[in-house]
């Protein structure tokens, strides 16, 4: 993969503090660049201020310091030209939307003609391998293809950068091996450039051409490390190989995963639950409304699904600008008080 020199993404000082001088400072001067066409992994440890970073990039929020460009812009709310991927594969699709739909869903307010729209979307799911799940719906389907129709959806936006927020933590380690080998194609292709939040390791050395070390709490980089393993790579022998197995002890030490790893006492009395992906089967117990799609989704009637699927994609489209406006003045409610 040929990275350019130029700068796509450049962060310089970037800090955020929740609830205003007396909150908490999640992150602190993080400074880093990610280039045109690099594949670069930030990895930290768990709670230091990752999906802060990815969502002030993101333009999510807005940093109490510093700045985030992108191609020499400054972001100032969502760029049209970036996409997100999340761990939450379950949240983030629309149930009652198909899965082409849902691909083609952001690129309603980007007024994509509905013939372009149709085309993008068939083009990357075809890339993911979802070519015959395009008329089903996301809890048809298993973890791994959710966050592949996650992934479809981003790239139909062809964005100039994807932001990805551990976005393989949810899927079993096999399905995990194979998104991970997904991407790597995919922004082959697509020539995309990518910034991949994880908390693995070996994810983000197998991933990346860059791998960007956090500190703890308040995040800050403490090293921007080059990973020289090649175009291709292979679950296997790439992760068997010297270099692999020495960027990986590097990584760990930095990480000080030791440390980290140490189980506290209050920890060992009272484990925190752990977290557990929904799976579709339970989801479709719970959501009734689903069921009635259902019905529609056995129905092999293409042209009235797409009807009922762009009067849903209509619904979506007003409360996610509901959804957007009250967290906008949400945010500048917690401006003005910090001010
Ligand atoms: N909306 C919020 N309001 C107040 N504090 C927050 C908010 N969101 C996150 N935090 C705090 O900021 C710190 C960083 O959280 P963040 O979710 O960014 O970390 P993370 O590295 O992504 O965590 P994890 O690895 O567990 O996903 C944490 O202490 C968290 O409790």
């Amino acid at each position: 993969m040929k990275t350019e020199t130029k700068t796509m993404l450049e962060v310089s000082g970037l800090g955020h503090r929740y609830g205003g001088a007396n909150g908490h400072q999640a992150i602190a001067d993080l400074t880093f660049q990610v280039r045109t066409g690099e594949l670069a992994c930030i990895v930290g440890p768990s709670g230091c201020g990752k999906s802060t970073m990815l969502r002030s990039i993101s333009g999510l929020i807005k940093p109490t310091s510093g700045k985030v460009q992108l191609n020499g812009s400054p972001v100032n709310g969502v760029p049209e030209d970036l996409a997100v991927v999340f761990q939450d594969y379950s949240r983030s699709l629309f149930p009652w939307l198909s899965v082409r739909s849902n691909v083609e869903f952001p690129l309603r307010s980007r007024g994509v003609s509905k013939a372009e729209r149709r085309e993008r979307a068939d083009e990357v799911l075809e890339w993911v391998g979802l070519s015959a799940a395009a008329k089903k719906y996301p809890w048809q389907l298993s973890g791994g293809m959710q966050q592949r129709v996650s992934i479809a959806r981003a790239l139909a936006c062809r964005p100039a950068l994807l932001l990805m927020d551990e976005p393989f933590a949810s899927v079993d380690a096999q399905t995990r091996f194979e998104l991970e080998d997904l991407l790597l194609r995919v922004r082959k292709q697509f020539d995309s450039t990518v910034l991949l939040v994880t908390h693995d390791i070996d994810e983000s050395i197998y991933l990346a051409d860059r791998v960007f070390v956090l500190s703890k709490s308040p995040a800050s980089v403490v090293a921007d490390l080059e990973i020289p393993l090649g175009d291709e790579r292979d679950q296997i022998t790439t992760r068997e190989s010297e270099t692999f197995v020495h960027l990986r002890s590097e990584v760990a030490r930095l990480l000080d995963v030791r440390t980290a790893a140490a189980p506290k006492p209050e920890a060992a009395e009272a484990p925190e639950p752990e977290a557990e992906a929904a799976t579709p089967e339970a989801e479709a117990d719970e959501k009734p409304a689903e069921a009635a799609a259902d019905s529609a989704a056995e129905s092999d009637v293409d042209e009235q699904t797409s009807d009922a699927d762009e009067k849903s994609a209509d619904d979506a489209e007003k409360s996610t600008a509901k959804q957007w406006a009250e967290a906008e003045q949400a945010e500048a409610a917690e401006t003005a008080k910090r001010n």
